[in-house]
């Protein structure tokens, strides 16, 4: 019999999960809290899984992978039997708080118990749980059966055995899990997302560039490189001799630079000029179908990393 895996919340991200599981052979049971939320669910999950399948993405029918995923009546129902539940509800601590008590007390004692969470530390919403040593955030990115990526980040609490356990069951699952060693708002990637989108505010704000140009800095520029080295691996190739040489040749004016780069407030003003811009390349009931679209070239640039890879 298969493991079984719990997806709380049935929206964008939790859609994205069960995937991710079902994919791997894993039992899947979806619940939320919202009946039509998970009839819609149903019909997403098959268009997805159906594009996967024309990239050569998943190793099984679409209708096989599809079987494994169950919408369940109750969180009891789909908590009963899991070995990890994924949660996927509002982005509140308050909400958060409020789900996670829920299942802890719902949940098995061995089950382990994780936020999809894009900012909130652990700690902030399972330190007065009894269960609270096998909580601990595995955040995605979005789309995570595009995107492997998901981060660890326990409480200090969190016991080692529940981060092993996660961690192997991510990668079983074909994630790329990685590790904070401490707690820190927004984790790793919405850190390095934020601090991108913070200079390119600024730029934006300060009449530097236009918002169509930032973007091709990030998709024509930067973001090609990034798409197969990180940043440590980039520059270590940026210098004859690698990253010291790089440094010694560079870092003071980073510094000098760190220095201009300062907090952006995003106000109103600005996001609404930006969103004037993108309204004109883009209207807004064209989001669902630029979305799928940005999912077919993931999944071709995800197909090419796959072949390259063998
Ligand atoms: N949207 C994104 O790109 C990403 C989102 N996340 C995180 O994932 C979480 C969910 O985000 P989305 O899927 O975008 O939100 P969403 O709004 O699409 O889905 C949330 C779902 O949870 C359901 N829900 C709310 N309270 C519930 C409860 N008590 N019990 C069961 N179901 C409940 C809602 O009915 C809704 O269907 C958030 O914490 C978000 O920060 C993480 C990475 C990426
Ligand atoms: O960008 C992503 O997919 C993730 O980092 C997220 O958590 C959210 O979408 C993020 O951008 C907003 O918090």
């Amino acid at each position: 019999m298969s493991e079984k895996i719990a997806v709380v919340g049935a929206g964008l991200i939790g859609r994205a999960w069960a995937i991710v599981f079902a994919r791997a052979g894993f039992d899947v049971a979806i619940y939320d809290a919202v009946p039509q939320a998970l009839d819609a669910c149903q019909q997403l999950l098959r268009e997805n899984l159906s594009d996967l399948a024309q990239h050569g993405l998943i190793d099984e029918a679409p209708d096989v992978v599809a079987a494994r995923i169950k919408p369940a009546a109750s969180l009891a129902d789909a908590l009963q039997g899991a070995v990890l539940v994924q949660e996927n509800v509002k982005e509140t601590v308050e909400v958060k708080r409020q789900i996670f008590a829920e299942m802890d007390k719902l949940a098995a004692p061995d089950t382990i118990l994780t936020s999809s969470t894009s900012w909130i530390p652990t700690s902030e919403f399972s330190e007065h749980l009894p269960g609270r040593d096998r909580i601990l955030v595995a955040h995605p990115v979005n789309p995570p059966y595009l995107v492997p990526l998901v981060e660890l980040a326990p409480a200090p609490w969190t016991s080692k055995k529940a981060v092993a356990r996660a961690h192997d069951i991510y990668t079983r699952a074909g994630q790329s899990p990685v590790l904070l060693k401490k707690e820190i708002t927004g984790f790793l990637l919405n850190r390095i997302q934020g601090a991108v989108l913070n200079e390119a505010l600024n730029l934006y704000e300060n009449g530097y560039a236009s918002s169509e140009d930032l973007d091709k800095v990030l998709k024509d520029g930067l973001g090609l490189r990034w798409s197969f080295m990180g940043p440590f691996e980039t520059i270590d190739l940026n210098a004859p001799d690698g990253i010291i040489d790089y440094a010694q040749r560079y870092g003071h004016t980073y510094r000098d630079v760190a220095k201009t780069q300062l907090p952006n407030e995003w106000n109103e003003t600005t996001l609404k000029q930006i969103e004037s811009e993108r309204r004109q390349e883009l209207k807004t009931d064209q989001l669902g179908e630029r979305s799928r679209w940005r999912d077919n070239r993931l999944m071709g640039l995800v197909a090419h990393k796959r072949k390259q890879a063998k």
